[in-house]
This record gives C-alpha cells, structure tokens and sequence, in this order.
C-alpha cells in the first residue's frame, strides 16, 4: 500500500523571494519621490475630510504590461494634471494585480513576460520601478491591493488603493487595508450590491490582528489601527450600473444607515459602462451634472484610459502586441481623456469650492 502523504499533495513547488526590504534597500523611495507619495496622499485624505475642494480622478489603464508605455502615459497625465490641478487631483492607475472572473493573465507581478514562466520577482521589481519612475514625475500613483503580501513590496509608492469587487466581501482584504498607509476604496460587488462595501467600511476602520509578513519576510501577527480613509465606488453591477442620481441617493442613505462616511467615488467603467468605453464619457458627464446641481456625496471618479482605444488579446508572439492597447479591458484613448477632463475641470471649476463652504 503507498502512503499518502499528508501535506503538499497539490504543491509543485514553493520558492523563496527575495524580502521587502532587500527590494526596498534595492530602489528605496526618498528625497522628492516620497515627498511626492506624501504630498499626494494628505491631498486625498484632505479631499475626504472636505477640507480640500477638489475631486480626485483615479485614470489610467486597466492594467499595466508595458512599463515602457505607462511612462509614455505617465508623461501625459503629468502634463494634464497640471493644467486641471486648480480642480481635480489626478492619480494614474497603476494596476498590476489583475482579478480574474475565471482564469486569464493576473497581471504584471504574476506574469511580468506575459509568457507563462510567473517570474513573480522580476514582477515586483519591474513595478517597484516603474512606480518609483512616476512618483518622480511629481504623479500620484494608485492600484489594486490583491494580494495581502505585495504591500509589504510596494505600497509605499501608492497614494490611493482599491479593493476590487470580487473581494470587497473578504475578510483578508478588510484586515489587509485596515493597515494600509493609503486611502482605500471599496468597489460594490459584481452583482451591484452595496452592502458588503458598507460592511467593509464598518470593519476596515476598526485595528485587527491577523497573519501577514514583516519587512524581513517572516511570518508575523500584524497588529493594525485601523484605516479612517475608507469609502465607497459605485462600479455597477450584474443588474446595471448605478452612477445615475437614483442610486447616488440609495448609497447615501445606506451610508448613513451603516454609520458610515458618505463619501462616494463613481468608477465610469465596469458595469457602469457594460465595459463600452465609449459609454465612459457619458457617466462622467452625468456625474459632472450630478454635481453641478448640487450633489455633495461625490468626492472621485475612476477612468479606465489607455494611449490607444480598445483592448487586444494577448498574442502568441508578443512582437505582435500593439502599442498602447490593454491586454485586459477595453479603455478610451488618450484624446478622449484628455478632452473629458478638460472638460468636466471647466465645469467645475467656480462650483467645486462653494461645495465646501456650504
Ligand atoms: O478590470 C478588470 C476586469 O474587469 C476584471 O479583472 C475581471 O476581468 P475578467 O472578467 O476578464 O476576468
Ligand atoms: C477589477 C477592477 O474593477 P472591479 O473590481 O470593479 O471589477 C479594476 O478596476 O481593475
């Protein structure tokens, strides 16, 4: 009789990285570059206590796998922040932990060659990089908190956090934000329901113990504070989307209900735009009218932007990859971002700052 063994039965191998803080001690963030983090991150913190008028957009990407191109995007935004920064606050989507529905590429750290080998530590120095390259600009950055270990390697350069709509109803990634440095937003679920964001609110602001791994990479009892900078992103769902005033009042009062913060983000993509992108523009116009005719609620919005519109299938030679173009969801290009917020900064422009005085 053979013995089964009682552990790793479905374990290939399992390989040591490299810690957090060798990558750290590798690029460290210092001098302008954390200033930068800094800088940005007590503007969005500002903009939630409505001390700071303005809105934040968060643009960018769906997700990243050209690092090359992101810079080129990068470079872009940069120049476009500064002509709305009176505004808006523009944070680049830096998204390099992709949730899948099923199975397909799970991002730039999993899979950084897109090729199946999952160099998963040449994954995090890439975008240990590329991070570092675009907080230098003076650009504040945001992503994806997926994985509960990646922050120890990264979020340090990130101002602005989502937890996605497929685990806004987990308890790993309540705990994990309720100790992360940045302000964190939390999606509906897929099905469009708003109360497991509302209970994530309830509990990301409270301290948790729970297992993680120090900046040595040993397994630790992470004991955190609580995280005050949490709030809602309407993102739709599986019923239809849920930006238009209607729904902006429900979340309202289920906010209020829940005992939570009424400060609601609206993402124009996912089910809010049947994942057209074209259809993005309209949501954030209407949004933009949801404020001009007095809205208070509505502190953010979230773009999915790419340089070219579309979105491509991963090839099988990745010569064949065209430039600028997302490998997940389909995104506007660059002109139509560049004209919709330019746009809705002009509108609000003189209404912005009398909200706050209200
Ligand atoms: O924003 C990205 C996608 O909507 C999300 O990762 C799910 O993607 P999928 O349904 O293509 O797997
Ligand atoms: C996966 C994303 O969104 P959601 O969780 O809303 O599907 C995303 O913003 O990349």
């Amino acid at each position: 009789m053979s013995e089964m063994k009682a552990d790793d039965l479905n374990i290939e191998s399992i390989e040591t990285l490299m810690t957090p803080l060798q990558l750290k001690e590798q690029m460290p963030l210092e001098g302008k570059a954390l200033e930068s983090v800094q800088n940005a991150r007590q503007s969005i913190f500002n903009i939630l206590d409505r001390k700071d008028p303005r809105l934040f957009v968060v643009v960018g990407p769906c997700s990243i796998h050209d690092p090359k191109a992101a810079m080129d995007y990068a470079h872009r935004l940069k120049e476009l922040a500064a002509k709305v920064d009176d505004t808006l606050c523009l944070v680049m989507r830096v998204y390099f932990e992709k949730p899948r529905t099923s199975v397909g590429w799970k991002g730039l750290i999993n899979d950084p060659f897109m090729d199946d080998t999952f160099q998963i530590e040449e994954g995090l120095k890439i975008g240990r990089q590329l991070l570092l390259d675009i907080v230098s600009l003076g650009l504040p950055a945001s992503t994806e908190a997926l994985d509960p270990i990646s922050p120890q390697y990264l979020q340090d350069l990130i101002a602005w956090s989502a937890i996605g709509a497929r685990t806004t109803e987990s308890q790993t990634h309540r705990e994990m934000s309720s100790g992360l440095s940045s302000a964190v937003g939390f999606k509906n679920g897929t099905d469009g329901g708003l109360t497991v964001a509302v209970n994530a609110m309830q509990s990301v602001s409270s301290p948790h113990r729970f297992l993680g791994i120090n900046k040595e990479g040993q397994v630790s009892v992470v004991r955190t504070k609580g995280n005050p900078y949490a709030h809602v992103v309407l993102r739709g769902g599986s019923s239809g989307p849920n930006y238009d005033s209607v729904h902006v009042a429900k979340a309202e009062q289920a906010l209020e209900k829940g005992g939570v913060n009424q400060n609601i983000m609206i993402d124009c993509s996912h089910a809010n735009s049947n994942k057209d992108p074209q259809i993005q523009s309209l949501v954030l116009k209407d949004v933009t009218n949801q404020i001009l005719e007095g809205n208070q609620s509505i502190i953010g919005l979230m773009l999915e932007s790419n340089i070219n519109f579309g979105n491509q299938k991963i090839p099988k030679n990745l010569d064949d990859l065209k430039y600028g173009v997302s490998v997940t969801d389909a995104c506007i290009d660059w002109a139509e971002t560049e004209r919709s917020i330019l746009e809705m900064a002009d509108k609000l422009r003189d209404v912005l700052p009398k909200r706050v005085a209200d």
